[in-house]
């Protein structure tokens, strides 16, 4: 079911001091940054040889990372995100195994202007699963 590694993210309080020290400390291409107010976030991306990584700040009241960077003040890993054929499929597969789709379970538009769907957390280790289809 999973293909690739899409993206993997990391929330961040200052996403313009987050960018900038990937571009001057670490010389990556940084993209402009994205605002997404249907997913109350603000993101850029750094395409890399093998796959991208996200940064991401709150945007608008109501964020879902406020929570988390409350929790994790100076930042950190928030998600990744795999890159699946057919994200209904995936979704009904994963709902018939118990785990939790968040959100209403449709699929939402993501940055990419693909369908994504979140996974809870606290059903894959910790760790919060973005599923997005190509
Ligand atoms: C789609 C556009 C873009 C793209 O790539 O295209 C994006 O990726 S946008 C990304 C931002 N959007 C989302 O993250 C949507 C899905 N996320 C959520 O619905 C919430 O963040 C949720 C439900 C995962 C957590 O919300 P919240 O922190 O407010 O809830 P709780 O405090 O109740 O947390 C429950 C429990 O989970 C732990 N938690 C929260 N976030 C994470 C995380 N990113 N990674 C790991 N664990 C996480 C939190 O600490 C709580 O644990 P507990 O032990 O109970 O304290
Ligand atoms: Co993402």
């Amino acid at each position: 079911m999973l293909g690739r590694l899409n993206h993997v993210a990391i929330a961040v309080p200052d996403l313009a001091a987050a960018a900038a020290q990937y571009r001057t400390m670490l010389g990556a291409e940084v993209t402009e940054p994205q605002a997404l107010p249907e997913h109350g976030v603000t993101v850029v991306f750094i395409e890399l040889p093998n796959t991208k990584i996200e940064l991401l700040e709150p945007l608008g009241e109501g964020s879902p990372i406020a929570a988390f960077l409350e929790k994790n003040p100076s930042g950190g890993m928030h998600h990744v995100c795999y890159e699946v054929e057919d994200i209904l499929a995936a979704r009904d597969r994963l709902r018939n195994e118990g785990a939790r789709v968040l959100g209403s379970g449709e699929p939402k538009t993501g940055a990419h202007n693909k369908p994504v769907l979140f996974l809870h957390p606290k059903d894959f280790n910790g760790t919060l699963i973005e599923l997005e289809q190509v």
